[in-house]
């Protein structure tokens, strides 16, 4: 017998052959505006701009062309930055005083883009790697290890100066054990727990995708690496542990990082914390990748796919240097 037997129970296709149905089927992957947190380099020169060799697209700026760039960004819906500082002719040395001495690109820009950006939500990350000798994120004791708690005093003192300066959340992605609650409780000395944030970089992990960003940065280590700090790529258990340490030190939001590579770390910590908005940061290497991918419409479409498995995941905001391109896919839709 040839005979083919349909099963109506088994039918899918009913639920999807038109667009509106295709929507109702991917709750809560949608990107918006507010989805997306765009990470900017900024530099000490304030009319200065290089282009990025590693990455397609993405310069660093100083203050005058980064007021340029980001107005016409937020004409077009832009909510959120990411501000990295640069030095290059402030010295570096062995606990990174340029993170927070007055002449820092940081410090100087903020209370400017506060004032010419007032609904812009303007976030820090926080480190000392941009700006130690040593190019470690921590500081380190004589033998070159960690020194722990000088590490967290130092890096709590920068997330102050840029929370007073005008910073409305502050990202640590030092990766220093206990560093929340000693940025919490500075704010709270300070009487701005409740005007600004602290978005934890609590599942980052030692990963190779980071090269173009330290190129970018000059913020490379001069020895050794972060496999000390950062958390190892097979440990789902640590980043468990990190995202639950954080969570009990206060912080407002939590952070994945790499994204694609570690969805299944955002699934994990979507489900714990469901209540804790979630990051998750595409870094430099997957920008890289991305942009090789073929035709500027072949990018658009894997980019939305991706941004998709994100949301997908269970990320509520993705740092990404499309934000660019993805605020024009957007617009263009409507
Ligand atoms: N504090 C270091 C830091 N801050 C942001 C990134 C990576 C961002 C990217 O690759 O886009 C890194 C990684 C690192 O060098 O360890
Ligand atoms: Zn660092
Ligand atoms: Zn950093």
């Amino acid at each position: 017998m040839n005979q083919l037997f349909l099963s109506a129970e088994h039918v899918l296709q009913g639920g999807y052959f038109h667009s509106t149905l295709r929507k109702l089927q991917e709750p809560n992957t949608s990107i918006e505006a507010h989805n997306i947190m765009y990470p900017v380099f900024l530099l000490e020169d304030d009319n200065l701009i290089q282009p990025v060799a590693s990455m397609p697209n993405v310069c660093r700026y100083g203050l005058h062309p980064l007021i340029s760039h980001l107005e016409e960004l937020v004409d077009k819906g832009l909510n959120s930055i990411l501000i990295f500082g640069i030095v290059t002719a402030l010295p570096k040395d062995a606990s990174g005083s340029s993170a927070d001495c007055p002449e820092n690109p940081v410090l100087k820009a903020l209370p400017k883009l506060r004032a010419k950006f007032p609904n812009l939500l303007i976030a820090c990350d926080v480190c000392l790697c941009p700006y130690t000798s040593h190019g470690h994120c921590g500081l380190l004791t004589p033998n070159g290890a960690i020194d722990h708690a000088a590490s967290v005093r130092r890096i709590a003192e920068v997330a102050l100066a840029y929370a007073k300066a005008g910073a409305q959340i502050v990202a640590p992605s030092d990766m220093m054990d206990n560093r929340i609650k000693a940025i919490k409780d500075a704010l709270v000395s300070c009487k701005l727990q409740n005007t600004v944030s602290v978005l934890s970089y609590s599942c980052k992990f030692a990963s190779a995708m980071y090269g173009p960003f330290r190129d970018t940065m000059k913020s490379a280590p001069m020895e050794g690496d972060r496999k000390c700090y950062q958390l190892p790529p097979g440990s789902a258990g640590l980043a468990a542990r990190a995202a639950a340490r954080d969570v009990a030190e206060g912080a407002d939001f939590l952070m994945v990082k790499p994204g694609l590579p570690y969805l299944d770390i955002v699934r994990q910590t979507k489900d714990k914390y469901p209540y804790h908005p979630l990051f998750i940061y595409q870094v430099s290497g997957e920008y890289a990748m991305i942009c090789r991918c073929g035709d500027s419409s072949e990018v658009q479409t894997i980019l939305m796919e991706t941004l998709t498995s994100m949301r997908r995941a269970g990320a509520d905001c993705i740092i990404t240097y499309f934000a660019p391109l993805i605020l024009n896919m957007i617009n263009k839709k409507q």
